[in-house]
């Protein structure tokens, strides 16, 4: 994960340098609206990029502000004698683009500009290398989930967008009552019953096709899942999601939201708030706090969250329909 995470390094201290975020708030220092709104930027693509350069150690909060530290003050501001700009931008690519468009527009670039979803729907060689990289991502986490997770007495769940089944295979193996339906995009389709049939889980989790915004969902479920879904979406999309899933549940039924959601210590590493700059630039999504999601939760119908922790920075808030 930090390897794989320090990809965004430099382009957010090179578009953040393009941008002139630097002397901006070495002459104001400011929280990330004030920032946003005084140089007309996007408020949340702007918020996550500073998380971010605070977590590489080139900004610090004080009484809710970003101030420079001592490194930026030295090498980012165009004016000081150790400058180092023009180096950071001699290594301008697609992405120091993707972060500073995320910046200044909101918008995610995905692939060169176009949406990460409907591209792996175009693109089926894009949407399986996709799938079997999130397979590889998630099968630590799906483990650990499934040796913490208590699921006597759940015969249904349903896990949305569960790509090729990485959770619902790990669940249903530890759990021989359980029968589990993954709903993703057609794409997966392939991937998933190659891994289903490997696993002999084919009788028990069950891969279904289609759009989780418009198609129907199987309902009366005991468990609903989004691992790794809801920090693909912005708030709206996720209450729509969310919404759904309530509807699905049976009354006794609870919400299971698996993802990395970090508190302020996890803020601080460059790998948490990498990820959800990297989030951000692809889908639009981003990293929540427990707080956030709560929130999130309760606004769609949900109460009693609970939380635990399971994997690294992974954890787990469980909440049944209010
Ligand atoms: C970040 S991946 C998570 C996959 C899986 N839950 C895991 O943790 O390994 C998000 C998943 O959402 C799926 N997805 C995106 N848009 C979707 C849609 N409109 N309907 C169904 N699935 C969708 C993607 O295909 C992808 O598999």
């Amino acid at each position: 994960m930090d390897t794989f995470m320090s990809q965004y390094r430099l382009p957010a201290v090179a578009a953040a340098d393009r941008l002139g975020l630097f002397p901006s708030l070495a002459g104001a220092p400011a929280d990330a609206g004030g920032l946003a709104a005084s140089r007309r930027l996007d408020r949340v693509g702007t918020s996550v990029l500073l998380e971010f350069l605070a977590a590489l150690g080139y900004l610090a909060v004080h009484g809710g502000r970003y101030h420079l530290t001592p490194a930026a003050r030295t090498f980012l501001l165009p004016d000081g004698s150790r400058y180092w700009g023009p180096m950071l931008t001699l290594g301008w690519d697609e992405r120091c683009t993707a972060v500073r468009e995320l910046v200044t527009t909101g918008t995610p670039h995905g692939y060169r500009g176009r949406g990460i979803w409907e591209t792996h729907e175009r693109s089926p060689r894009h949407g399986e290398q996709f799938a079997r990289a999130m397979h590889a991502h998630s099968a630590g986490p799906a483990t650990a989930l499934a040796s913490q997770l208590d699921l006597t007495g759940c015969t249904a769940l349903l896990e949305v967008g569960g790509g090729v089944g990485t959770f619902a295979m790990a669940l249903a193996r530890r759990n021989p009552h359980l029968k589990a339906t993954v709903l993703d995009l057609p794409v997966v389709e392939r991937e998933a019953n190659r891994l289903l049939e490997r696993a002999d889980l084919a009788e028990r989790v069950r891969l279904r096709t289609g759009d989780m915004f418009a198609d129907p969902w199987p309902g009366d479920q005991d468990r609903v899942l989004f691992a790794d879904v809801l920090s693909d979406w912005d708030d709206e999309h996720c209450r729509g999601l969310l919404e759904r899933a309530r509807a699905a549940l049976s009354v006794d039924g609870r919400l299971l939201v698996h993802q990395v959601m970090p508190d302020d210590a996890a803020r601080l590493s460059p790998t948490v708030s990498g990820y959800s700059l990297a989030l951000a630039v692809m889908t639009g999504g981003r990293l929540r706090t427990f707080r956030e999601l709560v929130a999130l939760l309760e606004a769609s119908g949900f109460a009693d969250c609970t939380v635990t922790p399971v994997y690294g920075h992974y954890a787990l808030i469980t909440a049944r329909p209010a």
